[in-house]
């Protein structure tokens, strides 16, 4: 998957311009941010980024007096594993229940659920505030026997938990080959025999039969565009966990929902990312 890392300077550079700069962006398809000296780095699939799309955040800032400018530049493939291991991936337990940690740990806690990942250059690792909700909201459902879909699987980790949790079967898709490859090692180091990983996006699933429960951690607007092509594969009772967006897009995402004939039931929030549960 490739990336373009793009560093914003701002004027002034204040936790309020950078978190305004972030939620806006991230509706635009950015998907990580990392504080810098006088601004802020973002990531963004070079296949998603709109310069045009920039441009027009920057334009339409809604703070006045704020002067925000932009560089982007292609980062090098980099071996993530090594990276994560030399900066931040450290083991990390969910809930009191689950702990994620990679092939190259050997110190880590024990819990009920102990997941093996190796990142490479897919998406969850459990450290990111959506996918830490997500797992706790697996741990608190009752999948046994439940066909579960995970859109957006990045590693698999949450198709990964379901399998662990009972669910069976389990389909993980990604649009991303990078992340088909990584989620097939991941599903084989954990020893789980009962996902199938699948590349493409929700037009895979036309003509499906509903699934129990589906999980989908992508991004606002991917999530309101595809919605209506997950709920095309919920019967009565399925159940749907979303996230990859703020707590300020819950009415967004709640009311696409409820206009497809979903039920809101709750949402968790961290960090002012948002994770929500809906029925139909
Ligand atoms: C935020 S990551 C989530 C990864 C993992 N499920 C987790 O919770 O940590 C989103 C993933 O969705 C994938 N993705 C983006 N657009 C998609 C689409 N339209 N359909 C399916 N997957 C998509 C990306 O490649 C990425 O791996």
């Amino acid at each position: 998957m490739k990336y373009f890392e793009v560093t914003f300077t701002a004027r002034p550079c204040t936790e309020t311009v950078t978190d305004v700069l972030a939620a806006l962006i991230a509706d635009i398809g950015f998907e990580s941010f990392v504080a810098c000296e006088g601004g802020m780095q973002a990531y963004i699939q070079q296949a998603q980024f709109s310069e045009d799309a920039l441009r027009e955040v920057l334009e339409t800032f809604p703070l006045p007096d704020t002067n925000i400018t932009y560089t982007v530049t292609e980062p090098e493939d980099k071996d993530w594993n090594e990276e994560w291991e030399k900066n931040f991936f450290q083991p990390i337990v969910i809930g009191d229940r689950c702990v994620i940690h990679s092939t190259f740990h050997t110190d880590y806690p024990k819990a009920e659920y102990d997941i093996v990942i190796n990142p490479q250059m897919a998406f969850g690792t459990g450290h990111h505030e959506t996918t830490g909700s997500i797992i706790a909201e697996l741990l608190d459902a009752d999948l046994r026997g439940k066909s579960v879909l995970d859109m957006g699987c990045g590693t698999s980790i949450l198709a990964i938990l379901a399998s662990m949790r009972g669910a069976d079967p389990v389909t993980a898709i990604d649009i991303d080959d990078w992340c088909v490859n990584n989620s097939r090692d991941n599903i084989a180091l954990n020893r789980i025999a009962n996902i199938t990983v699948e590349l493409g996006d929700a037009s895979l699933l036309k003509g499906r039969k509903p699934f129990d429960v589906i999980i989908a951690n992508i991004n606002r607007n991917i999530l309101l565009a595809d919605l209506p092509a997950y709920v095309a594969c919920m019967h009565e009772g399925s159940e749907i966990y979303m996230s990859g967006f703020y707590v300020d897009d819950i009415p967004a995402i709640r009311e696409r929902g409820e206009s497809l004939g979903l039920t809101f039931v709750h949402h968790r929030e961290k960090n002012r990312w948002a994770a929500v549960k809906l029925v139909k």
